[in-house]
């Protein structure tokens, strides 16, 4: 693709729902054991094939998830100025304010090692808001000295919005800690088994806004570029506007569309390769087909500072060979902060 130009995105091809199984999680977080093995059991079928899946009966309520895409909404209507005083400054990080990438090459969303390799990918026209998990005082890195540890950019302007965001970030958190705990049941292993990665994990949480389609774009404006998640796995909060896609195993793009108090939960790069890839991190996009405003809000679960990630024995079948080189996550993490830093700086209209 040329720089500047237009990517056009063909009309997904179907409606994901019957791929992208809607999974009654509150048979898994109330029920007894043969509820929770059945629950484990579809999403082992979704991880597996399509790597994406939808949760309902979740237990986080649905005021607080309306309350998350109002501050969305309303901080994202801030003047540009205004929102810039929430933009990250320093070298290598990423929290804060990002403006819209337009048809900017090279950037990559989602942060993945595995997007490069499978399509070429370009920005788009959303901008974010990016958030790192706020450590309470009990835990190992409160204070940590390591840079990855990067400040929260809250803009302080805006009343309700860090409060909302701290009681979104522990709500989706506990629901994080119960899907850990199904996904280690789908692989056959015991339940606290992910856990042991996570014990201070370097989640992260983001706000999305997909501007709405104008009369001079075209009708399938991108809105993310096709990527897959860095992450051990994403909870993704969408409205009701629509436009994610996922491709399916046959290589179709298939719509992800709204369902009513469901979480779309993925999974990403580092559960693919510590699984060697039985469970799939699968390419996803937004594409921007209607001329509304779109939210949305995720949480990328990512491992321990100092966890190491590699294809693990546990997943192995008798003579199966490892198919993804190891790497620390720390670095990993690193290296992802600084690329989209650098990519931000170009978009800045403060860093010059
Ligand atoms: O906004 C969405 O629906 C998807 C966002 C996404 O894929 C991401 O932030 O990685
Ligand atoms: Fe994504």
């Amino acid at each position: 693709m040329m720089s500047g130009e237009a990517l056009h995105y063909a009309e997904a091809e179907a409606i994901g729902s019957e791929e992208i199984p809607i999974v009654d999680f509150g048979r898994f977080l109330n029920g007894d054991a043969a509820d929770r093995a059945a629950v484990a059991a579809e999403i082992s079928a979704a991880c597996r094939r399509i790597g994406f899946f939808y949760v309902t009966n979740h237990g986080v309520p649905e005021t607080l998830r309306e309350n998350v895409l109002g501050e969305a909404r309303a901080f994202f209507a801030e003047p540009m100025a205004r929102k810039m005083e929430c933009a990250p400054l320093k070298e290598g990080q990423w929290c804060g304010f990002v403006p819209s990438r337009g048809a900017m090459e090279g950037w990559e969303p989602g942060g993945s090692f595995k997007t490069a390799d499978a399509e070429r990918v370009s920005g788009g026209t959303l901008e974010q808001f990016n958030m790192m998990r706020v450590l309470n005082a009990d835990d190992p890195n409160y204070g940590g000295a390591d840079p990855v540890y990067q400040r929260n950019l809250w803009p302080r302007f805006q009343p309700g919005f860090v409060e909302t965001m701290i009681v979104n970030q522990r709500a989706v958190l506990k629901l994080s800690g119960e899907l850990m705990a199904a996904l280690s049941m789908a692989l056959g292993v015991e339940e606290d088994f992910f856990a042991r990665f996570h014990r201070s994990p370097l989640a992260t949480f983001g706000l999305n806004h997909y501007p709405a389609r104008t009369d001079t774009q075209p009708s399938d404006a991108v809105g993310v570029g096709a990527h897959c998640d860095a992450s051990s796995f994403t909870v993704l909060l969408q409205d009701d506007v629509g436009g994610l896609e996922v491709r399916d195993p046959s290589g179709r793009w298939i719509a992800a569309p709204y369902v009513p108090g469901a979480y779309v939960i993925n999974i990403g790069d580092t559960m693919m390769a510590w699984t060697n890839g039985h469970f799939v991190s699968t390419l996803h996009r937004v594409v921007s087909r209607r001329p509304v405003d779109r939210f949305s809000a995720t949480m990328f679960m990512n491992p321990d500072l100092d966890a190491r990630v590699a294809p693990l024995d546990a997943f192995l079948a008798e003579g199966e060979a490892p198919r993804f080189e190891p790497f620390d996550n720390g670095d990993y993490m690193k290296s992802f902060y600084q690329r989209f830093y650098n990519v931000w700086k170009k978009v800045s209209p403060i860093s010059q």
